[in-house]
């Protein structure tokens, strides 16, 4: 029946993923970094790569950057990345929605063989387009004052991507080595990499549009703490706009 045909299909899914998760962690633990291709496979990526285009002629995605014209007097920008946050709730995003069960559940595999972390929240999906006019990203690190981010995990939807004409190469520089990791954008690639000062990286300029799907894994003490020291800041911040009433009138 079509029940059971769906049901084998999820356990033989299920158990690729797992497969791959054991992949994925002894890469991460011993590179900080790892590359899965053909992660969904051609007809899959496809229908996400359609539904990424959908939301972009909805006009729903908006200015990443501004990052200023050749000389940053001049008031002409390039357009930088675009941008929007997709989660449950997007009517028109089943099958991102599938690709970020997928990548959950390799994420949930290789948490439980993570002594040093306790993955279970993660952020919404950034769904990001480079329009390719020489667009680039500068040299960052995504968590740099423990926000509680720890995986940083990217989908591409970049199909016959070619370094050479079209730029866009992402590359990584691994902290303590002299070692450049160069990340060809690809279609229906997943990368993993952890979010902190082990991996500063840069998007090279994209010559062409570029579409990826980003998903930050929380790790759970540093989230907590992280959020407790927002909320004292936002306090602190609260308490400084506020001005304590005198209790005399002022003498005029
Ligand atoms: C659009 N875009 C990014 O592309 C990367 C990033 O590192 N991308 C790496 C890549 O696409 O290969 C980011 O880290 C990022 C962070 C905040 C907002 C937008 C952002
Ligand atoms: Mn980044």
């Amino acid at each position: 029946s079509v029940k059971e045909t769906k049901e084998q299909y999820l356990s033989i899914l299920w158990a690729r993923f797992q497969e791959l998760a054991c992949y994925v962690l002894e890469c991460l633990t011993k590179y900080g970094i790892c590359a899965i291709d053909k992660f969904l496979g051609e007809a899959t990526g496809q229908e996400i790569l359609k539904e990424v285009l959908q939301l972009r002629a909805a006009g729903i995605m908006r200015q990443g950057q501004l990052v200023h014209g050749p000389s940053s007097s001049s008031n002409k920008y390039i357009r930088g990345d675009m941008i929007t946050w997709v989660d449950e709730s997007e009517p028109r995003a089943e099958n991102i929605q599938y690709l970020i069960s997928c990548m959950d559940a390799v994420v949930v595999q290789c948490a439980k063989k993570l002594e040093e972390y306790t993955i279970n929240e993660r952020t919404k999906a950034m769904v990001a387009c480079y329009p390719g006019h020489r667009t680039k990203y500068v040299r960052h690190v995504d968590n740099p004052n423990k926000d509680g981010r720890c995986i940083t995990c990217i989908y591409y939807l970049n199909k016959n991507w070619d370094v050479k004409q079209h730029g866009g190469l992402l590359r990584i520089y691994p902290e303590g080595s002299d070692q450049v990791a160069n990340i060809e954008p690809k279609f229906d690639r997943l990368l993993f990499f952890w979010s902190d000062r082990r991996n500063p990286h840069e998007v090279e300029p994209a010559f062409v549009e570029r579409f990826a799907i980003t998903v930050w894994y929380y790790d759970a003490k540093e989230r907590a703490e992280a959020l407790k020291r927002y909320k004292a800041e936002s306090v602190a911040k609260l308490k400084k706009q506020a001005v304590p009433l005198s209790s005399k009138p002022d003498s005029r």
